[in-house]
């Protein structure tokens, strides 16, 4: 179980509401880690684990990003409202109210890895170490890895999925079905899937606003707006001292994630050898080791 949060609410954003959760305390002597989700759509439920960082000593921040958990969700607003930069203002808005902004970390997961990453790429001063996990740096290259991925599967699998995404039918069982298969591969291989993580995937689907419009009906059919981003040219820009984390058997594959390392200067690489996507979930001991020695050795 997760420890209980020291605070919970909401911070204005424009005209819009960002949900926080705050584990432990604030402004105490050590940097705030703040924990940024993936999809984007999805929601900070499948990263609460990292609320035990907590009793390591770190405050930590989870929030929902706009569109989606607690924060406002905006149903009819379409792909161009759902912009890069409208999550970019959002993190630093919530960084700055919530009075973190002078000593902070960032951990961002999957999409919430290049989102922080430009963030970092700012030049942020209070900014004190960067966590990208399982993450993309180019959509492009995530789909080239999710093709290679996708011939792995069984035949009849990868038909399956084929006939349905040409007719649109995502939401047919037998394609969610076939999407199970590579989920339990690739995206979770505990069984059966922890109740965190079913909450955000749940949310993903319960409010798929931003999710369909920036990404997609899924993990490995990327057709949404996001879909020939890449951060890879602007790597370089960043100094803050980061760790990468990506699990063996991740959609996050190596070579997805083999940018941030190439560009990166100095960012140091942990592959959790037992895990795919979540090595928060999969390996939570080993996740938790790895993370208060990067945190110490800021
Ligand atoms: N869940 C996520 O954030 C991933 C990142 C690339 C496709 N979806």
């Amino acid at each position: 179980m997760s420890p209980e949060a020291s605070a919970k609410g909401t911070v204005p954003f424009g005209e819009y509401r960002t949900w926080y959760r705050v584990t432990g305390e604030l402004g105490a002597g050590r940097p705030a880690v703040v924990a940024v989700h993936g999809g984007p759509g999805s929601t900070h439920d499948y990263l609460l684990p990292l609320a035990r960082l907590a009793d390591d000593g770190w405050p930590v921040v989870h929030y929902d990003q706009l569109g989606n958990g607690g924060s406002t969700h905006l149903p009819g607003k379409g792909a161009e409202f759902w912009t890069v930069e409208l999550f970019e203002a959002e993190l630093e808005n919530l960084v700055r109210r919530l009075g973190v902004a002078d000593d902070y970390v960032l951990f961002g997961q999957s999409w919430g890895g290049p989102l922080c990453a430009r963030h970092a790429m700012t030049g942020p001063p209070g900014l004190r170490g960067l966590v990208v996990a399982d993450a993309p740096a180019s959509y492009p290259l995530w789909l080239a890895e999710m093709a290679r991925l996708r011939a792995g599967l069984p035949p009849e699998v990868e038909e399956t999925l084929r006939r349905h995404e040409a007719a649109g039918t995502y939401d047919s069982e037998e394609y969610l079905a076939a999407m199970r298969v590579f989920y339990d591969r690739h995206v979770c291989r505990l069984t059966p899937w922890p109740r965190d993580f079913l909450s955000s995937f749940m949310e993903i689907y319960n409010d798929p606003t931003v999710y369909y419009a920036m990404n997609g009906p899924n993990e490995f059919h990327v057709i949404g707006s996001l879909k020939d981003w890449s951060i890879v040219d602007d790597l370089h820009r960043i100094s803050t001292p980061t760790l990468l984390i990506s699990g063996r058997h991740d959609e996050a594959t190596p070579a997805v994630v083999q940018p941030y390392h190439d560009h990166i200067p100095g960012a140091r690489w942990e592959i959790f050898e037992e895990s795919s996507h979540l090595p928060h979930l999969e390996e939570p001991e080993r996740f938790r080791q790895v993370m208060t020695d990067f945190l110490k050795s800021l």
